[in-house]
């Protein structure tokens, strides 16, 4: 065969792959503006009711915590959307299609079940090949998809490990990797972080921020410092019901109240010359300069937490960053010794404000 001849061969392969891998990548669907309509979507085990008349709309592209305490409804909620549960009433949509219109979400959504569980015999590399052959894809392709979200959980080198030798968070990272195949345009996370050690935690922390904006990612977690961390908006269930939702910054009053943890007194120094037990002590004088701020709208001290609540209204130039800049010159104006501030009250306070004891 002449040179000529065998590379126009190799073309002819390369064009036939090519046009082979068009045909298995459907074109994705226009992505609808809300990735999950909820509407008066209720769910009922016999007489327990697990999800309440929830209506919730999640925007395309947003990191998007459900929060709520041991049995608030988030795992049924998942479920649902899913497609592994039905509504007892109301209506849900997942990209604009029914949680159950299986042909038209493949490949779309990716799941990481709250209590996932590995088949045992197969290794890594075939379990992820075969979950994602059933995507549709070819044995070439699929490996090549299972190599590159194995990758991105930080475990290339599983590839031929057997499931049953993983560890609780290798086993967690092969599943959320199962979860990430395919780039899916929403997916779901019931508790990625479970049982992880921080490390571990920590990456997958990162690698959901890696995803933000490519994708719709809905996250649960009992660690809200974490959703806080990662989140743009969220959803406080209790008991079923859904008692908030919003931003973060919303959920947190981040854009209205601002702490701020006062300090020991300074060593040596007479503690009532310094607590706000007494009337002319250094943090009472400095608590009144805030409240004679004009941009600060009312102000509340714990003593025991040894903090100050400053609350004030959004508007024109006043934001957070500026109430903590006139707020932390007044105290320290009178020398009163500052530990820490925060905007908002931080959505675990906002949570246990919100959702009851058990009864
Ligand atoms: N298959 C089922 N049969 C009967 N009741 C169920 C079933 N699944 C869930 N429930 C009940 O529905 C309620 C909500 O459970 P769900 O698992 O959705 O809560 P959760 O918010 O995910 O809790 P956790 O944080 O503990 O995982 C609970 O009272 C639970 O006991």
């Amino acid at each position: 065969m002449s040179p000529e001849s065998s590379l126009a061969r190799e073309q002819e392969k390369i064009d036939d792959a090519a046009k082979q891998d068009q045909q298995e990548k459907p074109k994705k669907k226009k992505v609808a503006e809300a990735a999950v309509r909820m509407k008066h979507v209720t769910k009922r085990f016999g007489s327990k009711l697990a999800v309440d008349d929830l209506s919730l709309e999640i925007r395309a592209g947003r990191v998007y915590g459900l929060i709520g305490p041991n049995g608030a409804g988030k795992t049924t909620t998942f479920s649902m959307l899913a497609g592994y549960l039905q509504p007892t009433d109301g209506n849900i949509e997942v990209l604009g299609f029914s949680p159950h219109q299986v042909s038209e979400l493949k490949s779309r959504v990716g799941v990481l079940p709250q209590d996932a569980i590995l088949p045992p015999l197969d290794k890594v590399g075939e379990f992820l090949m075969h979950m994602a052959r059933l995507q549709g894809t070819s044995r070439d392709r699929a490996e090549s998809m299972a190599r590159a979200v194995l990758d991105e959980v930080e475990g290339r080198d599983w590839w031929n490990q057997r499931c049953s030798s993983l560890s609780h968070g290798m086993a967690k990272r092969v599943q959320l990797a199962q979860a990430l195949l395919g780039d899916p345009d929403v997916v779901l996370l019931d508790e990625p972080t479970g049982g992880l050690d921080p490390r571990s935690a920590y990456e997958v922390r990162q690698l959901i921020k890696g995803r933000k904006g490519r994708c719709t990612l809905i996250v649960s977690s009992h660690n809200l410092q974490e959703l806080e961390e990662i989140c743009d908006g969220a959803a406080i269930l209790d008991r079923g019901k859904l008692v908030a939702s919003g931003t973060i910054a919303q959920l947190t009053g981040a854009s209205e109240e601002v702490h701020v943890k006062i300090g020991r007194p300074p060593r040596g120094m007479d503690a009532s010359a310094y607590r706000a037990t007494s009337a002319d002590s250094i943090v009472s004088r400095g608590i009144q300069r805030v409240r004679d701020l004009p941009i600060v709208k009312r102000v509340e001290y714990d003593d025991e937490k040894n903090e100050l609540v400053v609350y004030f209204e959004r508007s024109g130039e006043v934001d957070a960053e500026m109430v903590i800049g006139h707020v932390l010159w007044a105290l320290l104006q009178e020398q009163v010794r500052i530990s820490g501030v925060i905007k908002g009250r931080g959505l675990e306070r906002r949570v246990m404000d919100l959702t009851d004891e058990e009864d």
